[in-house]
């Protein structure tokens, strides 16, 4: 069995002859059909587009991508051509719930004091806007989720309309993957529409695709205060983001909301145990990020030690530094550790 891997997907080099001594390691850039036509397997990232182009007369059996979104694979293709495919679902979710954790102390610092009474949106809550939800009851927010898909199956769940979430909220935030079909597409689901319905001056978070908020509609409602701030990490475009939409956000990160070692050690883990279960090779793989050189937070309370481990201004900082380097700093990115990895010892 063959395998093109994409080079920026860490942890793997060990694990991976568990299942076979046939791999290839390439960067997103060179995987073009003459490089995957002979591979059985590819293991991708977001920045490969596993399409047509791609894959036709390749001999691609199976797709793993180390990542939860999949928009960057025509499902509809795959489907046609009996090429199966697997993302990662919930691998970095608590990598998510870190940023925004650490958003939530940056914006209670720098615009409400606190955060508790306010009320948060949450539009779309499967692995990370349930995790969201979780979050906000410890900062005292009153949640409101929108999910209409969840809403159609489930009859408990407490649904509210788009609508009424851009009306109510404090802060709205997007956790929805890319679609343009179907049912409830998402593609700018935040448009001119939604952000002339908002009343409340809102603060808007987008780590979920860019192509979910439309860019001019977003800076248009920045520039006249009904949208009071924004955090962004996922950007139309990406690579070539927006220079205005930066310079006019709170926050603006490279796509690396769901960076954290332990959610790219996670991602890396199920994309090989995937391959395993499709080649009925009965191995389990288990992948550990590494440790922290320090493992100890000292601060005086909860929330600076959190800021401690992950503070995304330093992100929003490199990257509003020079622009250019959006994938530069992705792939360069530091190794960053969930709370879980530290002993915080609070000293007042
Ligand atoms: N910035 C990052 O680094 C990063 C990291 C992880 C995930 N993501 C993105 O976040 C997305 C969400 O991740 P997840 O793990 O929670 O995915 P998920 O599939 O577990 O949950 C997505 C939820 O959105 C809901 N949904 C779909 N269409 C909707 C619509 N029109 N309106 C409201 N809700 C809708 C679904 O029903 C589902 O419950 C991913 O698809 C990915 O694109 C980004
Ligand atoms: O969908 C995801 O899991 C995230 O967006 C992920 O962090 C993207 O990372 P990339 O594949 O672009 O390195």
């Amino acid at each position: 069995m063959k395998i093109l891997v994409d080079n920026k997907i860490p942890y793997i080099h060990d694990a991976i002859c568990l299942l076979t001594d046939d791999v290839v390691y390439l960067p997103a850039t060179e995987f073009t059909s003459s490089n995957v036509k002979d591979a059985d397997v590819l293991i991708v990232r977001t920045r490969i587009k596993c399409n047509k182009e791609l894959l036709e007369g390749s001999k691609v059996k199976f797709i793993a991508t180390a990542t939860i979104g999949f928009d960057h694979i025509d499902t509809e293709y795959c489907k046609e051509k009996g090429i199966v495919w697997k993302n990662a679902p919930g691998c970095n979710a608590n990598s998510v719930r870190q940023y925004i954790q650490s958003s939530f102390i940056l914006l209670e610092k720098e615009y409400f004091g606190s955060l508790k009474g306010l009320t948060l949106g949450i539009v779309g809550v499967g692995h990370v806007g349930s995790k969201i939800a979780e979050l906000a009851e410890e900062f005292g927010l009153n949640v409101l989720l929108n999910d209409p898909l969840r809403c159609d199956n489930e009859k408990d769940f407490d649904h509210h309309q788009l609508i009424e979430l851009a009306e109510l909220a404090d802060i709205i935030t997007f956790h929805v993957p890319l679609s343009r079909e179907g049912k409830y597409p998402t593609y700018h689901l935040g448009n001119d529409f939604f952000f002339r319905s908002l009343k409340k001056k809102p603060i808007i978070i987008n780590s979920s695709r860019g192509e979910v908020i439309d860019t001019s509609s977003l800076k248009k409602y920045l520039d006249c205060h009904v949208v009071s701030q924004a955090i962004i990490d996922v950007w139309e475009n990406e690579p070539h983001i927006d220079f205005d939409l930066l310079e006019k956000v709170f926050l603006g990160t490279p796509h690396i909301a769901g960076y954290s070692a332990d959610g790219k050690a996670k991602a890396t883990e199920m994309s090989l145990n995937a391959i395993s279960d499709y080649y009925k090779l009965d191995v389990n793989i288990k992948i550990e990020p590494p440790t922290p050189s320090d493992t100890q937070i000292i601060a005086k309370d909860k929330k600076e030690a959190l800021l401690k481990i992950y503070d995304p201004r330093i992100d929003s900082h490199n990257l509003k530094s020079d622009i250019t380097q959006f994938e530069y700093l992705r792939s360069h990115y530091g190794l960053r550790r969930e709370p879980s990895a530290f002993t915080i010892d609070i000293q007042k």
